[in-house]
């Protein structure tokens, strides 16, 4: 169907008199240091494309990410942004993982305002089939998928002590006598979100008076965003550990996105050697991964990786406009 016929106003003004601002979407990851989760990204990268995502993928990149891995990222078809870290305030917090302490970096995420709906990937994320819908989520909200309290990184925590998971509360039921039990709790590997200054301010501001906990930002992020968090189904973001710990949650099949972050499952450091790490399900997923990233047709430039001829999607274009009052469109008469 033609696209619907541009009326200008009849006083003539100047239709691009208005300031339109697009806002654009795109996806977003991290990267820290100069070590090999630049593979990650790359893989990451390639497995937008595969899918054939609509949008780009920003990589913010801290000040220790070397030259040569920022020209990887940009031939692979990357936006690379340099953020400042964001470190938490003095503390003696025992982190979960003691490099946790960079991933507070994440929240300068929100300060790309120039989109206007992003959903994070932590590098060590791959998608295997189109996401691109949960850019269509209403506005306002916070969603990502529920996390599980299952492994020992949880072992600090009253849940994990007395075996309750927000993945099976039946199972284990939460005591009365302990008050309520504790609200949804997200995984931070994955999330779509608005890009705001004023949230970013807020976010930055917030951490200032907060006291580092184990799961470092993921804690401060579920805690600032608690009344706006909406979960979404766990094949956007499969942790690997369900697949041991809730297996009756998992249809493997049905995952769109899954989440290397089981102790020993990044696929480019896969030895084997860990827990669970011999599991069939799991060398699979580390074998697809790899496929991905091996996969030389999925480089940027190359034609079929471009999908051939580039199809722009005027629709966003023309709604902004159409909202900023400048036209107004009427159908064209299919020529059809
Ligand atoms: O040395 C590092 C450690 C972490 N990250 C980034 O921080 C994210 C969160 O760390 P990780 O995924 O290892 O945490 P997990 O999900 O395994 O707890 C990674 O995915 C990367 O995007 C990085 O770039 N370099
Ligand atoms: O800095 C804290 C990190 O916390 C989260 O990882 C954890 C969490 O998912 C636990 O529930 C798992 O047990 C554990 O394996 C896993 O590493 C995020 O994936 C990561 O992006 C980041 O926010
Ligand atoms: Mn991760």
């Amino acid at each position: 169907m033609a696209p619907p016929e541009l009326v200008r106003p009849s006083d003539k003004s100047n239709v691009f008199a208005k300031q339109v601002t697009l806002r654009n979407r795109a996806y977003v990851t991290f990267l820290a240091g100069n070590g090999d989760y630049v593979k990650g990204v790359v893989g990451l990268a390639k497995g937008l494309r595969k899918v054939k995502s609509a949008y780009p993928l920003v990589v913010a990149v801290l000040p220790d990410v070397p030259e040569e891995h920022r020209r990887i990222l940009e031939n692979q078809g990357c936006i690379v942004r340099e953020i400042e870290p964001v470190y938490p305030p003095e503390n003696q917090t025992q982190f979960a993982m003691a490099y946790y302490v960079i991933n507070y970096s994440k929240l300068r995420i929100w300060e790309f305002v120039e989109y206007s709906k992003m959903i994070y990937l932590d590098g060590d994320i791959q998608v295997y089939d189109n996401i691109d819908h949960l850019f269509d989520l209403p506005d306002g909200h916070f969603y990502a998928v529920m996390d599980c309290f299952c492994e020992k990184t949880w072992s600090h925590s009253p849940q994990y002590k007395i075996g309750y998971c927000q993945q099976r509360p039946d199972k284990v039921k939460w005591p009365t006598e302990m008050g309520n039990p504790p609200a949804l709790y997200f995984n931070a590997g994955m999330f779509v979100f608005e890009p705001s200054l004023v949230t970013y301010e807020s976010l930055l501001k917030t951490l200032k008076i907060t006291q580092p906990t184990p799961f470092a930002e993921q804690d401060f992020l579920n805690m600032f965003f608690k009344d706006i968090y909406k979960p979404i189904p766990l094949i956007y973001n499969l942790v690997l550990a369900m697949l041991w710990r809730h297996p009756e949650n998992v249809e493997l099949e049905k995952v769109k996105v899954v989440h290397y972050c089981a102790a020993g499952s990044k696929p480019w450091r896969y030895t084997g050697k860990e827990y669970n790490m011999q599991r069939e399900d799991i060398k699979m997923l580390v074998q697809k991964w790899w496929d991905v990233y091996n996969d030389e047709s999925l480089d940027y430039g190359t034609s079929a990786a471009e999908g051939g001829t580039e199809t722009v999607n005027l629709q966003p274009f023309l709604a902004a406009l159409s909202e900023a009052g400048a036209v107004h469109f009427v159908a064209a008469p299919s020529a059809a």
